[in-house]
């Protein structure tokens, strides 16, 4: 619904900002533009709402091209977040927010009851309405500057590194936050940042960016992690992208075998029998317990008897990936993740190994990097 056909800008000094873009951003989708300082991301997004007017080339809205809207009327369907906030100072949160909807002439009233409305839905308490933008902390400010932007409701969202300037802790709550308000409004979203990881877990798609203003590749995160385009993009990805690929794989889909699991009832010498050095006790439920090493057991009695090394953590078949697979394979005793059903009874057992060949996760990865680089 966004589209951008052989679009350049370049500036009178001789800088190319961006150049010959083609994209088609889709209607609903989270777009994140991705690349190194200066490729020309922000010039990209400001070409949108008619900020910057490019050099040659068409951008289009809706199959409209936007050089046929007046910029007023464009931008009043477009939302825009900057990394600041960007608030006014002497304004109140609640007349921050509805700043846009007192501009479309709505009257005070309508305004305020719908900025209310926004303050609640990017998580705000209603107390904070009558305070003022240096009375709230970066991330809350953020969540105003948000909430800003969605005043009148408009189908595009603009976002130019809103989350860059708060701390890490901040910074995910409001990516998680941010993720749960875009299942809810499904907006077209465009959405800048030089950060690899923020743009795959934000994104439905992602365009890379290299120095010059040059489109690198344009993909979903999976596809990017999975077969970067060029050595660039593999370099700007990083090079654990294959266990971060495996956060794309569903844990129902990670090979699991049986054992070595044992009831707390069994009797000591049963976990004898095979040849693994650690054995996972289940109570009767077949929830587990914890691991016996196997050299350490007494001679006789129950598996109820002996001492148990804590588990580390599980991961759920239903709704964990196979990234969580993994990291709880590496932070168990026995080297085993331990994978559990909606109930918590233990549906079986995979080694690190076992989970990147089965998933064509880290294995996979490992082999096209070979090929690549
Ligand atoms: N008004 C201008 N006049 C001349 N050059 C400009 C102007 N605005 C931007 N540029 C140049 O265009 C290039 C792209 O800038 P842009 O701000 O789009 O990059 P960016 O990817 O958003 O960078 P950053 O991540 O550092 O914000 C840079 O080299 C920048 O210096």
């Amino acid at each position: 619904m966004i589209r951008f056909d052989a679009v350049s800008k370049n500036y009178p000094n001789g800088t190319t900002a961006v150049d010959e873009l083609s994209l088609e951003l889709a209607e609903g989708g989270l777009t994140v533009l991705v690349g190194p300082s200066g490729c020309g991301k922000t010039t990209t997004l400001r070409m949108v709402n008619r900020m910057v007017e490019p050099t040659a080339g068409t951008v289009s809205l809706r199959g409209q091209d936007i050089r046929e809207v007046n910029a007023p009327e464009l931008r009043r369907g477009i939302g825009y977040v900057i990394q600041h906030a960007g608030l006014f100072p002497h304004r109140t949160i609640l007349d921050n927010i509805a700043t846009v909807p007192l501009l479309l002439g709505w009257s005070r009233k309508k305004a305020r009851a719908r900025a209310a409305e926004l303050l609640e839905l990017v998580g705000l308490p209603s107390e904070m309405a009558k305070r003022y933008p240096n009375q709230l902390s970066g991330g809350q400010q953020q969540r105003v500057g948000v909430a800003r932007a969605l005043g009148a409701d408009p189908p595009v969202l603009l976002m130019d590194e809103p989350f860059s300037a708060v701390d890490p802790i901040v910074r995910a709550e409001l990516q998680a936050e941010f993720i749960r308000l875009q299942k809810e409004l499904h907006k077209t979203i465009v959405f800048v940042t030089h950060d690899i990881d923020e743009a795959i877990k934000l994104g439905d798609k992602i365009a890379v960016f290299r120095t010059g203003g040059k489109l690198a590749q344009f993909d979903t995160p999976e596809r990017l992690l999975a077969d970067p385009a060029d050595d660039f993009v593999a370099d700007f990805v990083g090079h654990d992208r294959g266990i971060r690929r495996l956060s794309f794989v569903n844990a129902a889909d990670v090979p699991l075998r049986d054992g070595p699991v044992l009831a707390a009832t069994s009797p000591v010498a049963s976990a004898r029998t095979g040849d693994e050095p650690w054995v996972l006790v289940v109570d009767d439920g077949r929830r587990p317990l914890g691991w016996a090493a196997v050299a350490d057991l007494p001679e006789s009695g129950t598996l109820a008897d002996v001492p148990l090394a804590p588990l580390g953590h599980t991961f759920s078949l239903v709704g964990d990936s196979a990234r969580a697979a993994l990291d709880s394979a590496l932070l168990s005793p026995a080297r085993l993740a331990v994978g559990v059903d909606a109930h918590g009874a233990v549906v079986g057992v995979a080694d690190a190994h076992e989970l990147s060949a089965g998933t064509g996760g880290t294995a996979d990865a490992t082999r096209a990097d070979g090929g690549k680089r």
